[in-house]
């Protein structure tokens, strides 16, 4: 490992769009002609009464909120046309996801309704009702994602499939991520990835962490599920995903120039990848990692093997990047945090010693022994907000409590509202690792069924890749908390640029030793 590179940690959050008025010198405009004054006299009584319609509109549709003599949630209906959409977009956006829907919990309670991609929408922040849509997936509700989207990811993935297709898809994923996958070739080929990217900094650079952690968590995916580890290749494949993940989040616009249009090009060049690697596997030339074993298995054709693989890559790698990069972040304002995380694994690294002074992998054992890790890992998926909401579709009229959720509405567990709830995590705000050590929050903490805290969603779409990111990230914590020292020197520089960026860079400086 380098002695001294430099990490600057990056995130990038887009902000509110700003309208940006632009001052041009006019002409100075005519005096009065009489056709304008008309106008003028006409707009002055138009413009008035539009403003008293949509505010009667507006306060007669909320808070009754009855659709065809069902009772819905209360709630408003947002603007005309485009309905609640803009305040919810400003807000997930931004560095507060949680902003609107605290507002609207404000004045309508835990769960409410809003008007937002172009529907009607039933949002919770409510723990009870959160579980209640997660355990009844496939039967009273679905997941529910936009047809770009679909196109992109795939029709016979994991994430989009429905029904019989997806309970078996599911299963495969979970199987092929059990514990003793992770033990038996996981843990090995994720330390090989992390030194081979460690080792690649030099003197003296300075390093993006949110690049660091992204094409970590690229070579990472690309490793075990393609079996890849040659650089060139996965450095290949880690641009077509990075264009890949970027059309994901954009406008599906598919004309060339747009980044909608490039991920579907990548999606077709990844797809070209797998399917050499799925015939070089059936020759025997190469391992394959997961797709390998899906090969062997021999349940899914080919195309189903692609799609399946790019939805893997596509759930795996943002989440794992960015909860690598906030845990980095939020341990560099808890100088205790850090201490008692560095005190934990320089403890392990001295036992891992050999006699030839040389230092082994970490062992599976060593990795359950990483407590406090966990602890600081928790804590990062409950205050970093990675999966902030999950998207579901009523299938049919759903009855709950007094309400009535019409069959075809979105319905929105919305996670970090329940993550960032004063009443249910207290000192929400602060990053506080050592709150999941008090033995009165160890059945909140159960991230598989808890309500109060679901960082992996929960139920049948429960995330089949949770024990193989929690691995990964630790043992990224590992190394970098053993090679690097933290230098409290906080820098935070916040720019606000017209161009809807925001930046935090802090400074954290390598171990000397
Ligand atoms: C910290 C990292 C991660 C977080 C926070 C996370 C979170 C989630 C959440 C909340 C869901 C549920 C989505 C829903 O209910 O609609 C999910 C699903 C999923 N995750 Fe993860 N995930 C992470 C890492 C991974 C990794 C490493 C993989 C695989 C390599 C993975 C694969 C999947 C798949 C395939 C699904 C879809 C399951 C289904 O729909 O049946 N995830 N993840």
């Amino acid at each position: 490992m380098p002695a001294n590179a430099i990490f600057r940690i990056q995130t990038i959050i887009v902000t509110t769009p700003t309208i940006i008025i632009n001052h041009r010198h006019h002409q100075p405009p005519p005096t009065g002609t009489p056709l304008g004054v008309k106008k003028m006299v006409v707009w002055s009584y138009v413009i008035p009464v539009l403003v008293v319609v949509i505010y009667v509109a507006k306060s007669l549709t909320s808070k009754r909120n009855m659709v065809a003599g069902k009772r819905l949630p209360p709630g408003g209906r947002g603007w005309p046309l485009v309905g609640d959409s803009i305040s919810w977009y400003n807000s997930v956006a931004s560095s507060h996801p949680t902003t609107f829907v605290q507002q609207q919990v404000l004045r309508y309670g835990k769960i409410f309704s809003c008007n937002i991609f172009g529907r009607r929408a039933v949002v919770s922040a409510d723990p009870v009702f959160n579980r209640f849509v997660m355990h009844n997936e496939g039967k009273l509700f679905k997941s529910s994602y936009p047809k770009s989207f679909r196109d992109l990811v795939g029709a016979n993935g994991v994430i989009t499939a429905q029904g019989d297709q997806h309970r078996k898809l599911h299963m495969i994923a979970s199987n092929m991520m059990r514990t003793d996958t992770l033990k038996s070739r996981f843990l090995t080929d994720i330390q090989l990835v992390m030194h081979q990217t460690f080792t690649n900094f030099h003197h003296d650079q300075t390093i993006l962490l949110q690049d660091v952690c992204r094409k970590l968590a690229i070579n990472l995916m690309v490793n075990q599920l393609l079996g890849v580890l040659s650089e060139s290749e996965v450095g290949e494949m880690a641009e077509l995903f990075s264009a890949f993940v970027d059309g994901c989040l954009s406008l599906p616009i598919s004309l060339p120039g747009f980044a909608y249009h490039t991920a579907m090009n990548a999606r077709k060049n990844i797809i070209r990848k797998i399917k050499k690697i799925i015939v070089e596997t059936r020759h025997g030339d190469c391992d394959g990692g997961l797709v390998g074993r899906l090969v062997e298995e021999g349940s899914l054709s080919d195309d189903a093997i692609a799609d399946f693989i790019i939805n893997l890559l596509f759930a795996g790698n943002e989440t794992t990047a960015k909860t690598m990069l906030f845990a980095i972040y939020f341990l560099t304002n808890s100088p205790d945090a850090v201490n008692q995380l560095l005190e934990e694994h320089e403890n392990i690294r001295s036992k891992r010693l050999n006699s030839r002074g040389e230092i082994d992998m970490i062992t599976w054992e060593e990795y359950k022994s990483m407590s406090f890790t966990q602890n600081v890992i928790d804590e990062t998926l409950r205050l970093g907000g990675i999966a902030i909401w999950l998207m579901r579709e009523a299938k049919e009229d759903v009855k709950y409590e007094d309400y009535v959720i019409p069959k075809g509405s979105f319905v929105v567990p919305f996670l970090s509202a329940v993550h960032h709830d004063e009443n249910v995590h207290e000192g929400a705000t602060t990053f506080n690792p050592w709150r999941w050590m008090n033995s009165e929050n160890q059945d909140k903490r159960n991230w598989r069924n808890s309500p109060f805290y679901s960082p992996f969603g929960g139920g049948a779409r429960l995330c089949p890749g949770a024990e193989l990111a929690r691995l990964q990230i630790a043992l990224f914590l590992h190394y970098f908390i053993i090679s690097y020292r933290f230098d409290f020197f906080f820098h935070a520089l916040i720019l606000v640029c017209g161009a809807k960026l925001r930046r935090i860079e802090c400074l954290s400086s390598p171990r000397q030793d």
